[in-house]
């Protein structure tokens, strides 16, 4: 594992007026997800190719673990950086097997014993049965498919690393909602740290335990999903990760930011009646949960221990859509 750090980092492509990524710092922490948002042209491949030195930073520092990436021999690197884009890219006469070899293969010190068994397990890890899929074809493949053998063959060399630059973008919706859960279950097993260029909100807040919001360049905001829903910087933001939508709100806000005390539609004498929820529970959850019972509150009860924390209600959760609406603190002179 690694993590990887951005330190004013810089990149102005020769003959353009303003740099294409302007001295953005921040962390992505080890074995986490960090998925870079943000509309078109806003620098984010660029970001993302700088880390494996596809391209060379104008200015700025990128660490990983302690080392600065840019003081070290880019082959190596790209070694130990495992690399997925939307255009898979597929040798179309190698088989599926020859594929994923190829790339730890290029790398070395691999045994061709060693290599046979990683490349079985690799395809049996990303769902494709090697038996099944080890002899065939890229042509032989749906487009979902060879997005996993692109999986697999970055995988081959077991790096610390992942970029993913739109891998699912060319996916219908449906195999690309498939390929998101395939990515958290691959990720669960193995824990890499993911930096992941996506136009797709939706697949920010899912797959990120971390969401970067980059406009012009910089970097606007960093915080994992309730963060940037709950407190974005600025109407950029907002608009961005659908602050106005209430469903996604409902979807993502924890019931610990609806909690009420003394919630006056539950009579003291009741307090100890009501339906019970933990408190990583959502407030859309909270709200079914409601809705179905036809409760006036729902407890909420601490996670590990089932301490009571206070109670939600239609109305509390509604205050706090409401509280969340009207959080919108923009700074001075911020540029979008
Ligand atoms: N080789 C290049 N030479 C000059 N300018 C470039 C080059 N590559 C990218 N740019 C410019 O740098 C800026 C950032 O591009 P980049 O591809 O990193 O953005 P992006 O956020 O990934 O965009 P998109 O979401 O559309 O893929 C853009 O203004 C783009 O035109």
């Amino acid at each position: 594992m690694a993590q990887i750090r951005f330190h004013e980092i810089t990149k102005k492509y020769p003959g353009t007026s303003t740099p294409a990524v302007n001295a953005v710092t921040f962390d992505v922490p080890e074995g986490s997800t960090c998925m870079l948002v943000g509309t078109s042209g806003s620098g984010k491949t660029t970001l993302l190719r700088m880390v494996n030195r596809l391209i060379e930073p104008t200015s700025g520092e990128i660490i990983i673990d302690g080392k600065n990436i840019l003081q070290e021999n880019p082959i190596q690197l790209r070694r130990r950086i495992g690399y997925v884009i939307q255009q898979v890219g597929l040798f179309p006469h190698m088989t599926i097997a020859e594929n994923v070899r190829v790339t730890a293969e290029i790398a070395g010190g691999w045994s061709k014993e060693k290599l046979a068994s990683r490349v079985d397990e690799l395809l049996e890890l990303v769902g494709l049965p090697a038996k099944e899929y080890r002899q065939r074809f890229p042509r032989q493949l749906s487009g979902g498919q060879q997005q996993r053998v692109g999986l697999a063959r970055a995988l081959a060399t077991d790096p610390a690393i992942l970029l993913m630059d739109e891998p699912f973008g060319a996916l219908d919706a449906i195999t690309r909602a498939r390929m998101q859960d395939e990515l958290l279950r691959i990720q669960r097993n193995v824990r890499k740290t993911i930096l992941f260029v996506s136009h797709d909100i939706e697949e920010a807040f899912k797959l990120g335990n971390q969401v970067a919001v980059m406009s012009e360049g910089k970097l606007i905001q960093i915080g994992s999903p309730v963060e940037l829903l709950a407190q974005p910087v600025n109407d950029f933001v907002r608009r961005l990760v659908g602050g106005d939508n209430i469903l996604r709100q409902l979807q993502y806000l924890p019931v610990a930011d609806a909690l009420d005390n003394r919630p006056e539609a539950v009579s003291s004498a009741h307090w100890g009646d009501v339906p019970t929820c933990s408190e990583d529970e959502t407030l859309l959850q909270a709200m079914l949960q409601l809705l179905e019972t036809n409760a006036p509150a729902l407890a909420v009860q601490r996670k590990d221990t089932d301490n009571l924390l206070g109670y939600v209600t239609l109305t509390s959760i509604n205050h706090a859509i409401t509280r969340v609406r009207g959080n919108q603190n923009v700074p001075e002179g911020t540029h979008i």
